[in-house]
């Protein structure tokens, strides 16, 4: 048997996220999360960890500080763990591209948004903004672009009348749990890679939508 995939984990608040990956690494034994690195001391996935018991850590980012300052000593504190996969689950800074390109291809992130749609931040009060009458969340590899990396998996839901954001929030989070363990069982399986800046499973190329069975 292959040796366990090395998962090191990003977080910057309630590590829901997480908590579905620590959760699904119990039924996919090809992956265990070694690592949980919070840049906020307070953020409840660090509780999360403790409770699974999972080595954490914190990197906070001092007051005048530049971004490839505080990415260094992040990166130091990453390659502690010797990840196999870094998984961003609510991570809420962007990363410099000397940082990204040092986990190019075994980096991800879950977007609350059908990407390419509403890259950044507020994305469900800007869906019901737009009027739009789905919404959902985006599986990406991360690349220096801010959300812009080849989609692995999408899940969407439907925008009700008159919902707040918050509301549409809570539904997006039900699919984001069912869909981030399943990417993190495809790539501990080896079955997903990003070459070019595009993502395959098994081999073949992922639409721009994420994967569809057919
Ligand atoms: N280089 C990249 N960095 C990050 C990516 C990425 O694709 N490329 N994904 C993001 C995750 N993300 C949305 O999914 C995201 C996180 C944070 C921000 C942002 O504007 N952060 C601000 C601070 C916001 C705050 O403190 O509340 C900032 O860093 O100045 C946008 C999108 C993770 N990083
Ligand atoms: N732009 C990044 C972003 O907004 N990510 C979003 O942060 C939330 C984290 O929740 P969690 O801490 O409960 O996993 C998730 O909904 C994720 O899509």
């Amino acid at each position: 048997m292959s040796q366990s995939c090395r998962v090191v984990v990003l977080i910057s608040g309630s590590g829901s996220n997480l908590q579905a990956i620590i959760d699904g690494c119990d039924d996919n034994l090809n992956a265990n999360v070694v690592g949980v690195i919070s840049n906020k001391p307070d953020a409840y996935g660090l509780i999360r960890a403790h409770h699974s018991e999972i080595d954490t850590s914190c990197v906070i980012a001092y007051k005048n500080e530049t971004r490839s300052e505080y990415d260094a000593r992040l990166l130091a504190a990453v390659e502690k763990y010797q990840p196999d996969l870094v998984v961003l689950a609510g991570f809420m800074r962007i990363l410099t591209d000397d940082f990204v390109s040092r986990f190019l291809g075994k980096m991800i992130n879950i977007h609350p948004s059908l990407l390419p749609k509403y890259t950044g931040l507020h994305t469900h009060q800007r869906a019901i903004d737009a009027g739009d009458n789905e919404h959902g969340a985006s599986v990406h590899f991360v690349i220096p672009e801010l959300d812009s990396g080849p989609v692995i998996l999408q899940a969407k839901v439907p925008v009700y009348a008159g919902e707040d954001a918050a509301e549409l929030a809570e539904r997006v989070h039900e699919q984001e749990h069912a869909i981030y363990p399943l990417v993190v069982k495809w790539f501990s399986l080896g079955r997903l890679t990003m070459s070019d800046g595009k993502a395959y499973l098994d081999g073949e190329l992922i639409g721009p939508s994420g994967y569809a069975p057919d």
